[in-house]
């Protein structure tokens, strides 16, 4: 590994970041530090834990310190715990800059946010649908001198799908200037290349890890085949093993649902064990305030949707357990890289049912890597299936004492509304899909419902 006066940074940054611990370059800062130097495009695809923040942070500080002026940099992430860990990065290597940041992120006060912005700090941390509200919004600040702009997790902000952050993408490349320097940044940049390419269009350098496996050495990569039922039951069994056996741990769980992650929550807790919840649900200051709970370790637990799958740092975190065997393998890379980072070792567990084992085959494929069965003794498990399983009851049906859905119809009502949609029009349309679909299907077989014409 280099040191990192050999990649061209200056005194002051290698001093600060030695005071962070970090002496030797990784090798994505080994080798997009000097291209993003050069002043080249550049596009960064490393495995998880791997330093790619510092791989740009660094550059665009020294950079800064040549010529420093507000507002010079801008970086997208899709989340915004993300957004809060980069600024921290930010802020921590520029301390000798004196550096001014700025965080837009949804969830927090507008007017405050529009206030700071206009200050010019010298970075914006944003999620991008924010961010393009202040654009339509606000004349009191303007982006088109800004020398970087950054999308960390790049393929995540051009996926498209739930959520979508495309029309948002749109509007703040509509407002940056085009001569600009790029950097892309992911440890999954591959599927989407292409459409990276044209938002980084100088010819922008590439640099990949060279290794076939995706995830990284330090990783142990296990599975439990568990039938749906006795699923939770292998959960509580898992966590008790963990805590019985070690002083200092800390595990994230991850699932596939806001409900699902508030459920797990509950019931883990009714077994008297620390856990908490993160998903987009909460409140964000609730977000925020369980994340700083988890990374203390007041709690052990965090059980969370994939809004916290990508990019977050913690670094004591030892095993992750996906509850659900992640859709796509890319998202099994992220959910798992969220431990065994920098260095350190960790275990992943994935329970896997009997339907979910052509997914585990995808995944195996993607990362070029088997994963191992988790040994455990199945008698154990099934002492406690029942009381789980009534435990679990008891919480779903405690949830649904609460407004726990209808806030979700709100909230889902409210995101069509800024979408520009009407969502008794789009409610309508659905059922009307819905309808014709079935009378197609009922045609095709010659099932009508009785007396139906
Ligand atoms: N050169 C280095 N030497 C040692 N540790 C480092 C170095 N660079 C960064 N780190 C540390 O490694 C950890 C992971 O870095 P970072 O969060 O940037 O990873 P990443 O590659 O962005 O991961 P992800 O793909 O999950 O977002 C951080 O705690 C960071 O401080």
């Amino acid at each position: 590994m280099a040191v990192f006066t050999s990649l061209g940074l200056s005194e002051w940054l290698v001093r600060q970041c030695s005071q962070m611990g970090i002496n030797k370059a990784t090798p994505v800062q080994e080798n997009c530090i000097p291209a993003i130097l050069e002043g080249r495009d550049c596009m960064g695809c490393a495995k998880t834990g791997s330093g790619k923040t510092a791989a740009f942070v660094l550059p665009v500080l020294q950079k800064l310190s040549e010529d420093p002026y507000g507002i010079f940099c801008l970086v997208l992430t899709p989340t915004r715990e993300l957004a809060y860990q980069i600024a921290e990065q930010f802020r921590v290597l520029g301390k000798p800059l004196g550096l001014r940041d700025c965080i837009i992120v949804g969830g927090m006060d507008m007017v405050t946010q529009a206030l700071e912005l206009s200050k010019k700090p010298h970075v914006v941390v944003a999620t991008p649908g924010r961010l393009a509200d202040h654009i339509r919004s606000c004349k009191t600040f303007n982006l088109q001198k800004i020398q970087f702009l950054i999308l960390d997790e790049a393929d995540r902000l051009l996926e498209q799908g739930c959520s979508d952050f495309t029309k948002d993408l749109e509007v703040i490349l509509g407002v940056v200037p085009s001569k600009r320097q790029t950097l892309l940044f992911s440890a999954t940049l591959t599927d989407t290349l292409q459409e990276l390419q044209t938002i980084a269009m100088n010819k922008p350098f590439f640099w990949e890890s060279k290794s076939e496996v995706r995830t990284v050495d330090e990783l142990d990569q296990r599975y439990i085949l568990t039938p749906e039922k006795v699923k939770d039951s292998y959960l509580v069994h898992l966590i008790q093993k963990f805590e019985d056996e070690n002083s200092d741990w800390s595990i994230i769980i991850f699932t596939n649902t806001c409900k699902n992650c508030q459920i797990l929550t509950m019931m883990l807790r009714e077994f008297k064990f620390p856990a908490i919840s993160l998903h987009s649900m909460m409140k964000q200051k609730q977000r925020f305030a369980n994340l700083a709970k988890f990374k203390s370790n007041v709690f052990k637990i965090l059980i969370a949707t994939d809004v916290a799958s990508r990019g977050l740092d913690i670094p004591t975190v030892q095993v992750v357990i996906n509850h659900n065997t992640p859709g796509l393998p890319k998202i099994y890379i992220h959910r798992v890289g969220r431990t065994a980072r920098a260095g350190r070792n960790g275990v992943s567990i994935t329970l896997v049912t009997q339907y979910d084992i052509h997914l585990i085959n995808g995944i195996e494929e993607q990362i070029q890597t088997k994963l191992k069965e988790f040994p455990l003794e199945e008698k154990d498990v099934l002492k406690i299936l029942t009381q789980v399983n009534v435990t679990r009851r008891q919480c779903e049906i405690k949830l649904e004492s609460t407004d726990f859905d209808e806030k979700k119809q709100i909230n889902k009502r409210k995101q069509m509304i800024l979408e520009g949609k009407d969502p008794d029009m789009e409610k309508n349309e659905k059922e009307t899909k819905k309808i014709t679909k079935r009378k197609l299907k009922e045609m095709k077989t010659g099932h009508g419902k009785k007396g139906q014409k």
